[in-house]
């Protein structure tokens, strides 16, 4: 895994390069500028490549989502029926390559394109668009750092590859997730000292919650006996695995989302603190809030479906969804 991780790292480390030096000759502002007809183009293709997966996910043997497999077309069209559409003879996992690499590098570039059109028009990048970009980059690069950790996911191990996921990575991701730098291109805003360090404050509590609540599990997944784990306190099941109830996954049953949301809100603060008055800043941890909280739902129902009785003894040990003590 150690050459995969370096080689898509060094594949998004040149693009972003390439992308930085032409900078100099090429305007990114056309990013700016092109913005709808370039998400016209994503929301077409997604579209096209989720009747694709439709269609060929009748073929005889493959594996199917047991939530997107209902005999309802249209629920099965938005899920996906097919769990882990592949091509190149299984080489290449459709949904885990898209979740993780045109959408996402997509958005670093779009991020880099907000910031150069500000510069173009106002003269100088302020130190919201900065923060903005360095907080989303970074996000980005760890999501690519640490690519196993997604094996672990909902999306990879229950959601089938349909238009939710087809539309949300190549379409939703680079085109909402950049709301906050688009919204600095046309408010040019710096941020004071004070608000500087509470943006990094609160972009630091949530990254250290959610990287260290989603690494524990996967270490957990990948192996109970791995030493920086294996002190965890854990709940065995009739299913085969065990789920953890202490550490991170003590404090609530979806703590990883509580830090990715913190982590949201630190994104929209710099073109939000200047500005309260505007909501199109919050856009983002406003969204978020609201497909987390579905989603832990979603995350709820299948896990009692895998794990019966014994998640009902889970809940009744980490009694919070999201935030401890509150949700
Ligand atoms: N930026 C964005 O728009 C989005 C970001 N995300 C982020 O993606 C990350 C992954 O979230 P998501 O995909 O929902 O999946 P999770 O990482 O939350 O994984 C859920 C699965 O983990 C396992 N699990 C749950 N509780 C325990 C436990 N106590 N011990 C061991 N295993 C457990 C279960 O699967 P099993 O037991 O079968 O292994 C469960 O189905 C999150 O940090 C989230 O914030 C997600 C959606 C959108
Ligand atoms: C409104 C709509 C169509 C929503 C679709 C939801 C998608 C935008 C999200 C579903 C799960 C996601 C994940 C990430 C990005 C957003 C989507 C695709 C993710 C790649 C972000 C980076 C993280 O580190 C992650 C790898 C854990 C995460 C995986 C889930």
């Amino acid at each position: 895994m150690w050459w995969c991780r370096d080689s898509e790292l060094m594949a998004f480390c040149c693009q972003m390069g390439n992308a930085s030096c032409t900078n100099l000759t090429l305007d990114l502002g056309w990013l700016y500028d092109q913005f709808a007809p370039l998400l016209t183009a994503a929301i077409i293709f997604s579209t096209a490549l989720s009747l694709y997966l439709y269609s060929s996910s009748f073929l005889k043997g493959l594996l199917l989502s047991s939530h997107g497999n209902t005999g309802y077309p249209a629920y099965d069209f938005w899920m996906g029926r097919e769990l882990n559409p592949r091509l190149l003879g299984g080489r290449f996992d459709l949904k885990e390559f898209c979740e993780l690499y045109p959408g996402m590098i997509g958005w670093a570039l779009i991020n880099l394109g907000m910031a150069h059109k500000q510069l173009a028009v106002h003269g100088s990048i302020s130190n919201s668009m900065m923060l903005v970009n360095a907080f989303q980059l970074y996000y980005i690069v760890d999501a690519l750092w640490c690519e196993r950790a997604i094996l672990t996911t909902m999306d990879i191990t229950t959601d089938g590859f349909g238009f939710m996921l087809a539309f949300g990575d190549l379409a939703w991701v680079p085109f909402t997730f950049t709301s906050a730098a688009r919204y600095l291109v046309d408010h040019p805003q710096n941020l004071s000292p004070a608000g500087l360090v509470l943006v990094l404050a609160v972009k630091a509590l949530g990254y250290y919650i959610f990287r260290g609540a989603n690494s524990q599990k996967d270490m957990f997944r990948s192996n109970p006996n791995d030493p920086r784990v294996a002190h965890l306190r854990t709940l065995k099941t009739e299913r085969g695995t065990s789920l953890i109830v202490s550490g991170w996954w003590g404090t609530a049953r979806h703590i990883n989302y509580f830090g990715d949301w913190i982590m949201g809100v630190a994104w929209c603060m710099p073109a939000g603190l200047a500005g309260l008055s505007a909501v199109v800043p919050y856009f983002y941890c406003i969204y978020f809030a609201s497909l987390l909280i579905h989603r832990e739902r979603r995350d709820e129902y299948a896990c009692r479906l895998k794990y019966g009785k014994d998640w009902d003894k889970y809940c009744a040990l980490v009694r919070y969804r999201i935030v401890p003590y509150i949700y």
